[in-house]
């Protein structure tokens, strides 16, 4: 990756790890502020519910046995002293009565002889309750009273007690309300009617509107409903005080992370001189990891894998430094010293083993130097090796300019270089590069191999994989086999070789040949199928 483009995304990736936090916190801050805020708007409106249905239950139930007892003659004395008995038990009703037309007839406080006009009634619902929102009496001037009539018999009702909840904050609104048809009932402070809209076919609902965190609560047995609305203002205490906790700790976070991207992209930018210098130094080296033959079970080749060790420091995996090397070019270098290396370490054992090879991975880089071909042809010629002992694994990645590797690749394939395509299925345009490239090898993607007996979708893949290589007559190697369902499937299916920690890790030759020569020992002691 270019210096340049590394800054920039490193710059990206700060401030996006520094603000992102910190959004969150505030997000988080204002969340938490409304859910606790609409928490205690929601216990005001359930008291006040509470309290309503309260008084509803008491009306319901003195008017239910008033009329049971008394329907037909309503202000005998009989009748009077069950009123004021009602009147008293009750907690919510400050009066009873019968009222006939628009006039209290009599009332446990008062008998009126002559009738006490209370009125029109403003609201009649469904099911006869007829209300009266600001009744006033001559026992009690200059106070207003809700009157709730029903057959002919009313309840006197104290405005402030449905309402009267202990508040710890100034400014809340409380109200209680019919819902069909919608009647503010008591209220205190500013009621907005869209509020109880919010409701709809909901229990209960909290929101934000109109500068107030509102709750509303409708009651399961009557035809009302409480609203507690609490000034937005202590909603943004609450968020602020929040905050104050949760923002120094995401941007903790945010600098945290932040400085571990910094640091990351210091690696990344230092990263190829580090491999400039680990070159010049000696510290890379090469592990071999077996290629088996699934049908013998014997070792027919291997895959030199690049290792990388700092001294004092842990073997760097070449996932980390390969992608680096390639964008800097430093790739070709790499290249070269495997093949060095190799040459070194395997040439003797495969001047004697002239049928088995050894894999060396190549870059897209590779092919651009212009002298690909002499370098292999330098290195088998160095220990007088046939072409046949280097396999040329290419990924198609490492192909996107098909244009030029395609006439690198025949060339190699035309003085006897096996050629392998790696980690198929995982690149591009698989299909076309099959057909077009001149290949010996088709080596399957670990990931397919790992999904075999899995289920996964890809394990559906591994098949049609097969068919195409046998269809194009490749050879197949299965990478990252790990164990013998693994193995079975592929030998079943009629793929002819394998690579995996079934078989062995990738390790240094030393171990390597011991290994293989364990593997022929053991081949050979087996017993040959009848
Ligand atoms: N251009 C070059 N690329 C190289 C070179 N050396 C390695 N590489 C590429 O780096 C990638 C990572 O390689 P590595 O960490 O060495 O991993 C290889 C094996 O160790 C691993 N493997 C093999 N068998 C198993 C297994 O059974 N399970 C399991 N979890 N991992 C396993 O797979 C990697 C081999 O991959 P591949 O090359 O695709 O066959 C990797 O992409 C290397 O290609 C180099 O010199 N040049």
């Amino acid at each position: 990756m270019k210096k340049v483009l590394v800054i920039a995304l490193t710059a990206v990736a700060v401030t996006a790890a520094i603000v992102a936090p910190v959004s969150l916190a505030i997000h988080e801050a204002g969340r938490q502020g409304f859910h606790g805020e609409a928490a205690q708007a929601l216990w005001y409106a359930r008291d006040v519910l509470h309290r309503t249905s309260k008084t509803a239950q008491q009306v319901e139930e003195g008017i239910g046995a008033l009329v049971l007892a008394h329907g037909a003659a309503p202000c005998t004395p009989q009748s009077i002293d069950q009123m004021r008995e009602i009147d008293l038990r009750s907690s919510y009703v400050q009066a009873i009565g019968h009222v006939a037309g628009d006039a209290f007839e009599c009332s446990s406080v008062s008998n009126y002889d002559e009738g006490f006009n209370i009125g029109p009634a403003e609201l009649e619902t469904a099911g006869g309750l007829k209300v009266r929102r600001n009744v006033t009496f001559p026992i009690a001037p200059g106070h207003e009273y809700l009157v709730l009539e029903l057959k002919g018999f009313a309840a006197v009702l104290h405005k402030d007690l449905p309402i009267d909840t202990s508040m710890t904050q100034r400014g809340v609104v409380l109200a209680v309300s019919l819902l069909a048809p919608r009647m503010v009932l008591v209220s205190h402070g500013g009621v907005h009617t869209r509020w109880l809209d919010q409701l709809g076919r909901q229990g209960e609902a909290t929101f934000v509107d109109g500068g107030y965190t509102v709750a509303v609560v409708r009651s399961r047995r009557f035809n009302t409903a409480a609203l507690a609305a609490i000034p937005a203002s202590y909603q943004a205490a609450r968020s602020r005080e929040i905050a104050w906790r949760l923002v120094p700790a995401g941007a903790g976070m945010g600098l945290v992370l932040a400085f571990v991207i910094v640091m990351l992209a210091r690696r990344q930018l230092a990263l190829p001189a580090a491999i400039r210098a680990g070159l010049r130094r000696h510290q890379f080296h090469v592990a071999y990891q077996p290629i088996v033959d699934l049908g013998t079970g014997k070792w027919v080749g291997a895959e030199a894998l690049v290792r990388w060790r700092r001294p004092g420091g842990p073997v760097i995996s070449p996932d980390e430094f390969i992608p680096a090397a390639e964008q800097s070019g430093l790739i070709v270098r790499i290249t070269d010293r495997v093949l060095e290396l190799v040459m070194n370490e395997a040439g003797a054992f495969l001047a004697s083993h002239p049928h088995f090879h050894i894999g060396v991975n190549l870059s897209s880089a590779d092919f651009h130097t212009g002298d690909l071909i002499e370098r292999l042809q330098a290195a088998t010629g160095r220990a007088s090796l046939p072409p046949g002992s280097l396999m040329a694994e290419v990924t198609e990645r490492g192909l996107l300019d098909k244009d030029v590797a395609g006439p690198i690749l025949s060339a190699l394939r035309g003085q006897g270089f096996p050629i392998a395509i790696d980690d198929f299925g995982t690149g591009y345009s698989s299909l076309s590069y099959l057909e077009s490239l001149p290949l010996n090898y088709l080596k399957i993607d670990r990931s397919f191999t790992e999904a075999i007996g899995t289920g996964a979708a890809t394990s559906q893949v591994v098949p049609h994989i097969i068919r195409m290589a046998t269809d194009l007559g490749l050879q197949m190697i299965a990478e990252g086999v790990e164990n013998s369902v693994q193995r079975d499937f592929l030998l079943e299916r009629g793929v002819q070789f394998a690579q995996g920690w079934l078989f062995g890790k990738p390790m240094p030759f030393p171990e390597f040949v011991a290994m293989m020569d364990e593997q022929a020992a053991a081949v050979r002691a087996a017993p040959t199928p009848s």
